[in-house]
C-alpha cells in the first residue's frame, strides 16, 4: 500500500499537544510510521513541528552556565595524554577535542566491541522500554562501567577532562555505522517525565569520540547552528545541555549523517547529573 505523505491540521495540533505532554518526538514519529505514514516524511514533519513548538514554549530561554574542561584553554594534559581543544561553541556548548584517544586505543576499542554489536535501540517515551527505531540504523553495544582496566582508563580520562566523576557516567557505548546507516535528529537528554532521580537523574553532557576516519559522510551535525563535525580518529565532540536549574538546551539537537563510503565507529559517554546507583 502507498505510504501517506500529507498530514491534516487536526493531526498537527494533536502532535503539538502530545509534545507538550512530554512525549518524545521519536515516539510520536514511530507511531506515525505504524499508522502508515512514509518514514522519511514522518521524521521530517515531526522535527519541523518539534522545532516550531519548542520555540512557542520559550525553549530559547535556556540559561547557559560556563563549562570548563580542566581549566586550560588550548591543551590539556590528562593521564599522560596531551588533548587539544580545536573549537569551542558557546550556544549550544560544544567543545571539539583532538587526541582524546590514541590510534591504538581506538583500534582496541573497536576490536573489543566488534563481537558484541546489536541493532541500536531508542527509549520509548511512553513505556520507558528500549525498542528498535527506524531513525537509528547503526549497531551498538555497551561496556559495563569500569568493565576492566582498559575501559576504566578511558573512563578516568573522560572524567579528568570533564571534571565529572566516573560514577556519573553511563557505561561506554560503541556504535558502528555501515554505508547508508545514520542516526536522525535527536536530543541526548531524557524527556522530563522520564528522568529517574534515583538513577543519576538527567543526562547533562555527551562525550562523543570518533574511533576511525570515515571515507565519506558520517558527519555529526547540529542543525540549529549549522555546525558539522567530520569524524577524525581519536578526536571528540563534547557537548553540554542541562543546567543547574534543570533546564535543557534544545539547541543541542544533533544527528549523524548517513555514511556514504567506508564505515564509522564512535564511542559515546553520556554523563548524568549525579552518580548512577
Ligand atoms: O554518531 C554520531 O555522530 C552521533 C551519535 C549520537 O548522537 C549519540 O550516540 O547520541
Ligand atoms: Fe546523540
Amino acid at each position: 500500500m502507498e505510504k501517506m505523505k500529507t498530514i491534516s491540521n487536526e493531526l498537527q495540533d494533536w502532535i503539538i499537544d502530545t509534545l507538550k505532554q512530554g512525549v518524545s518526538p521519536l515516539a510520536i514519529t514511530n507511531g506515525l510510521i505504524k499508522k502508515g505514514f512514509d518514514a522519511r516524511f514522518a521524521y521530517e514533519t515531526m522535527f519541523e513541528i518539534a522545532f516550531a513548538s519548542s520555540d512557542i514554549k520559550g525553549a530559547s530561554t535556556y540559561q547557559y552556565e560556563p563549562v570548563y574542561l580542566n581549566e586550560q584553554p588550548h591543551s590539556i594534559v590528562v593521564d599522560n595524554q596531551m588533548v587539544f581543544v580545536r573549537s569551542n561553541f558557546i550556544k549550544p556548548t560544544i567543545i571539539q577535542l583532538d587526541h582524546v584517544l590514541s590510534d591504538e586505543e581506538c583500534d582496541f576499542l573497536i576490536e573489543r566491541a566488534k563481537c558484541r554489536l546489536q541493532p541500536s535501540k531508542v527509549i520509548d517515551a511512553n513505556s520507558g522500554a528500549e525498542k528498535a527505531a527506524a531513525g537509528r540504523t547503526s549497531k551498538g553495544m555497551y561496556f559495563k562501567l569500569q568493565e576492566d582496566d582498559f575501559i576504566a582508563r578511558i573512563e578516568k580520562r573522560i572524567s579528568l577532562l570533564t571534571s565529572y566523576p566516573i560514577e556519573n557516567g553511563e557505561g561506554l557505548q560503541v556504535l558502528h555505522y555501515e554505508v547508508g546507516d545514520e542516526y536522525k535528529s535527536h536530543f541526548d537528554f531524557f524527556p522530563e517525565n522520564r528522568v529517574d532521580n534515583r538513577k543519576g537523574g538527567q543526562r547533562i553532557a555527551t562525550m562523543l569520540i570518533y574511533l576511525n576516519d570515515v571515507e565519506s559522510g558520517g558527519e555529526t551535525i547540529f542543525p540549529k547552528i549549522n555546525a558539522s563535525f567530520t569524524p577524525k580518529k581519536g578526536s571528540a565532540v563534547f557537548f553540554h545541555y542541562s543546567n543547574s536549574l534543570g533546564e535543557v538546551d534544545r539547541k543541542s539537537l544533533h544527528s549523524s549523517l548517513p555514511v556514504q563510503r567506508g564505515e564509522k565507529w564512535v564511542a559515546t559517554k553520556w554523563i548524568r547529573q549525579k552518580a548512577i546507583d
